[in-house]
């Protein structure tokens, strides 16, 4: 009762408590369950039953696959019985189709088998296994023995006719530098030279246009390139790319001491057995423990491969990095700069097997796309971009002011939340249902507390009634030592904490609004940190939402709650926030 008293306005009884969209509860429960804020397996049999009448059934298993992943489920087995029949439900028109017999019919044990073969591909493509899933049935190994390497395969597929073309046109626009990285890298992949490169080269340098050349030349010939990026945003913009964490198993918290979670044998490890060139996008962004774990893995795992591969760096296999020390430096929570300087790329042991290629010319310049007057506007402004970057750009003596060119500011008023509005988003109420006016548009803020603002503002906007999400916060048993949370910390309280990168407990949607994904749920469904969306159906359990940025633009997706706990607060607890 006291949870609802929380958000139920206006009650006259203790009848109109339990009354929640106009359905008066049982008891305070079931009311509190039906404003989401109780935690129970029953929300994933709902979120299901909810999505399965507007989603298709490939859909409605990658749903699927997001609550095992990323919702803490209590009994995997027994949602699975639950579900079994509407995730199978176009099973056997697939398998008709497949084996081009119109009247096959299955047993339930086979159809059974297919569904969970179904489930099994979507979580081998996030580097997930049914075997890690507590309790859950696993599909017939007749089945993965006939599919393979699943992982080799789709390394394998790829068109090779269109990339010829493809690597023969780009080749031929390669500019000096672009062409002696490329010679260098292409020649240590075909001798086996397993040398390191790093490619530098600030934004626009065409850094990019090369990996695609590389991808296109080695995919061409039946050879395995990896393309991974530290962040799945820049994983996005590589043809069939990763994160390196999702792609090597890196552990999370990554140390001196840790290694990749490979197991020799696995699908994973005959792929790197394979591999003849690992592209490493975004390199200076991640920990140097990220490359040292790589390194010691790839030496453990290509002793089979390569004779020595333990006196090798990363076992002898020929690894480019690219990026820019200019841009992001790995994030140490209140680090210092030294912290930071320490923890980057050139502080590792690795560094010194490093060979460096530069390049300079701003390529996004000479692309032949933009107009003469365009071209100079970019120019100058990249000069100065790389000018703050050099430190050589103040405006004062104490060097901590830098004075932004007129043509970049709005003008001075007195409601700048609006006049901001106005500027990025003009005609906002015409234009806002359109996904070109809304994907190149975005404001961005130093603090969260005007992210806040700003999306109040903008959403008050915009027409429509849309619908509240209100996460069920709990206090994660482990990290307290007292059966007295609840006395402790009481809900409201917790509701009411806030944290970077962690939604409020409140979330306001409606349909229309573009909204920023915050975690990497599916890689290969190009959904990750940092992907933008529109929200579509707002269910009472799960939203759709069709992507508009990066890979599978246009397509449609479905998200349930899931758990968020914030890496570092100052609280001496750990909140779990569904
Ligand atoms: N040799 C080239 N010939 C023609 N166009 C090129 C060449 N190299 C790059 N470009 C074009 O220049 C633009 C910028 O290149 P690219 O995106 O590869 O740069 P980048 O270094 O990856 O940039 P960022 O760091 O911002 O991601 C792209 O439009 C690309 O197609």
């Amino acid at each position: 009762m006291r949870m609802l008293l929380n958000f139920v306005k206006g009650c006259t009884s203790f009848e109109s408590i339990r009354r929640i969209n106009g359905v008066t509860h049982d008891n305070y429960k079931d009311a509190c369950y039906a404003l989401g804020l109780l935690e129970d397996d029953k929300e994933w049999n709902d979120c299901l039953a909810e999505a399965a009448l507007w989603v298709t059934r490939n859909e409605l298993r990658n749903l699927f696959v997001t609550i095992l992943i990323h919702s803490q489920v209590t009994d995997y087995r027994k949602i699975w019985n639950t579900n079994f029949e509407i995730l199978s439900e176009d099973i056997i028109s697939l398998q008709r189709k497949r084996f081009r017999l119109k009247d096959l019919q299955l047993t339930k044990k086979q159809l059974e088998a297919y569904t969970l073969f179904e489930i099994e591909s979507i979580l081998l493509k996030m580097g997930k296994s049914l075997k890690d899933i507590d309790r859950m049935p696993l599909p017939d190994s007749a089945l993965l023995n006939n599919a393979g390497n699943r992982l080799i395969n789709e390394e394998l597929e790829y068109d090779k006719d269109a990339l010829k073309i493809v690597h023969d046109q780009s080749f031929a626009l390669l500019n000096a530098r672009q062409k002696s990285a490329y010679e260098a890298i292409i020649n240590s992949v075909e001798k086996e030279e397993g040398r390191l490169l790093f490619i530098s080269g600030h934004g626009g340098t065409g850094k990019t246009f090369l990996w695609n050349t590389i991808i296109a030349k080695i995919r061409s010939q039946s050879r395995i390139v990896l393309t991974v990026a530290t962040s799945g945003i820049a994983a996005l913009l590589l043809p069939n790319g990763r994160t390196t964490h999702s792609r090597f198993h890196i552990p999370l918290d990554v140390s001196s001491e840790s290694t990749c979670e490979i197991k020799q044998g696995s699908q994973l490890a005959e792929l790197l057995l394979k591999t003849s060139l690992i592209i490493w996008d975004e390199a200076p962004m991640a920990n140097k423990f990220c490359f040292e774990a790589l390194d010691k893995t790839l030496r453990d795992i290509l002793r089979v491969r390569y004779e020595n591969s333990s006196d090798k760096s990363f076992g002898g296999l020929t690894i480019v990095f690219g990026g820019d020390f200019h841009q992001i430096l790995p994030v140490i929570p209140k680090g210092t700069r030294a912290d930071i300087v320490d923890t980057s790329l050139n502080s590792s042991y690795l560094w010194l097997f490093f060979t460096i290629y530069e390049l300079k010319q701003n390529m996004r310049l000479y692309s032949g796309r933009v107009s003469d007057s365009e071209a100079a506007k970019i120019s100058t402004f990249d000069k100065w971009l790389l000018q703050i970057g050099d430190g050589s750009f103040y405006d004062d003596i104490n060097k901590e002011l830098i004075k932004l060119p007129p043509d970049v500011c709005i003008k001075p008023s007195n409601d700048p939340i609006g006049s901001i509005v106005e500027a990025v988003y003009p005609s906002l109420l015409q234009k806002y249902n359109d996904p070109t006016y809304l994907k190149e548009r975005a404001i961005l803020t130093p603090k969260n507390k005007m992210v806040h603002e700003l999306n109040d503002t903008i959403m008050k906007m915009l027409p429509g009634e849309g619908r509240t999400y209100f996460s069920s916060d709990n206090v994660c048993k482990a990290s307290v030592n007292t059966n007295d949370e609840d006395l402790l910390y009481p809900t409201e309280f917790l509701n009411s904490l806030r944290f970077p990168g962690i939604p409020n407990h409140d979330v306001h949607l409606k349909v229309g609004t573009p909204v920023m994904l915050l975690r990497n749920l599916n890689q290969s469904e190009g959904l990750c940190n940092g992907t933008r969306l529109i929200a579509m159906d707002l269910g009472k359990w799960s939203a759709s939402a069709n992507i508009i940025s990066g890979k599978n633009i246009g397509s449609r997706v479905t998200i349930p709650r899931i758990i968020m706990s914030p890496n570092d607060s100052k609280w001496p607890f750990k909140l779990k926030r569904r």
